[in-house]
C-alpha cells in the first residue's frame, strides 16, 4: 500500500489565503505551503467579461482561480518551482446575480433580505499546475443551496458576527451561518471553498496519485 510509511513526494502550494481551504486540505492529510496571491480579482473579472460577455459563473471562477494560480506559480523559486500549485475561487449565483464576498454589513444584510427562503448555487473553480511539467488542469464544481426564511433579527445578529462579510455569498455552512442554510445539494467542500473529490480528479489528470500529496499518518486537525 503506497500510504504505509510512504512520504509525501509531491509538495502542494496552496495559492489561497482562505483558512477554510487550508483546513479542508489539512484534515484530509495534505499539508500545503500557503502562498496567497495578490491578484486584482475585479480586474480579472472585467477582462474575462470583455472577452466573453456571456461569461458563466463556472467560467468566471475558472478564470479567477487560474489568474491566482499563475500569479503564485510565476513567483515560486528554488525547490518550490517544481511543486504542484492549487488555486481556487468561489462565487454565489443567486437569481440573476453572481456575487462574491459582501465586504460590508449593509451589503451582507441586503443580500440576506433578498435570498432568505430562496435558493442559490455556490460555484468553486479549481486550477492545478504541475510546475515540474508545466501541465495545468481545471474544474469547476457547483452545489445548490436552500436558505432558511430567516427573520430581520436573525439577519442582524448574523451580520453582527462579521462572518458573512468575508465569505462568498455572505454565509457559511460550517460556521455561524450554518443554522440559516437548510439544504446543501452536492459536495459541501464546494460550498466551503474546495472540492476534494475534484482535487483528486485533477491530480489523476496530471498522473499524480492522491497519496503523493497526502500523508494520512499526520493529518493536522487544523
Ligand atoms: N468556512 C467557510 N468559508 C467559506 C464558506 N463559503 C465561502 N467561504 C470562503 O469564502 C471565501 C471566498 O472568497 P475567494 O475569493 O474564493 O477566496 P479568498 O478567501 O479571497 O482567498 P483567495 O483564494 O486568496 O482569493 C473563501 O475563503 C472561502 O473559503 C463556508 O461555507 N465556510
Amino acid at each position: 500500500m503506497p500510504w504505509l510509511g510512504g512520504a509525501v513526494t509531491r509538495p502542494l502550494v496552496l495559492a489561497s489565503a482562505s483558512p477554510a481551504r487550508l483546513q479542508l486540505l489539512r484534515r484530509s492529510g495534505v499539508e500545503p505551503v500557503v502562498r496567497p496571491s495578490s491578484v486584482d480579482e475585479r480586474q480579472v473579472e472585467r477582462r474575462a467579461r470583455e472577452t466573453d460577455p456571456d461569461l458563466t459563473p463556472e467560467a468566471l471562477v475558472g478564470a479567477l482561480a487560474r489568474a491566482k494560480g499563475e500569479a503564485v506559480a510565476s513567483s515560486l523559486d528554488g525547490r518550490e518551482a517544481a511543486d504542484l500549485v492549487l488555486a481556487c475561487d468561489s462565487v454565489l449565483e443567486v437569481g440573476a446575480e453572481v456575487v462574491g464576498k459582501p465586504g460590508s454589513a449593509d451589503l451582507a444584510t441586503t443580500r440576506w433580505q433578498s435570498m432568505r427562503g430562496g435558493s442559490g448555487v455556490l460555484h468553486t473553480g479549481h486550477w492545478l499546475l504541475d510546475a515540474e511539467t508545466g501541465r495545468s488542469v481545471s474544474e469547476a464544481t457547483s452545489s445548490r443551496l436552500r436558505f432558511a426564511d430567516v427573520s430581520d433579527d436573525e439577519i442582524d445578529a448574523y451580520v453582527a458576527t462579521g462572518e458573512p462579510l468575508h465569505v462568498a455569498g455572505g454565509f457559511t455552512i460550517d460556521g455561524f451561518g450554518a443554522p440559516f442554510v437548510e439544504v446543501v445539494e452536492g459536495d459541501p467542500g464546494t460550498v466551503i471553498g474546495l472540492c476534494l473529490p475534484a482535487l483528486r480528479r485533477l491530480l489523476l489528470a496530471l498522473d499524480v496519485p492522491w497519496w503523493s500529496v497526502a500523508d494520512p499518518s499526520s493529518p493536522t486537525p487544523g
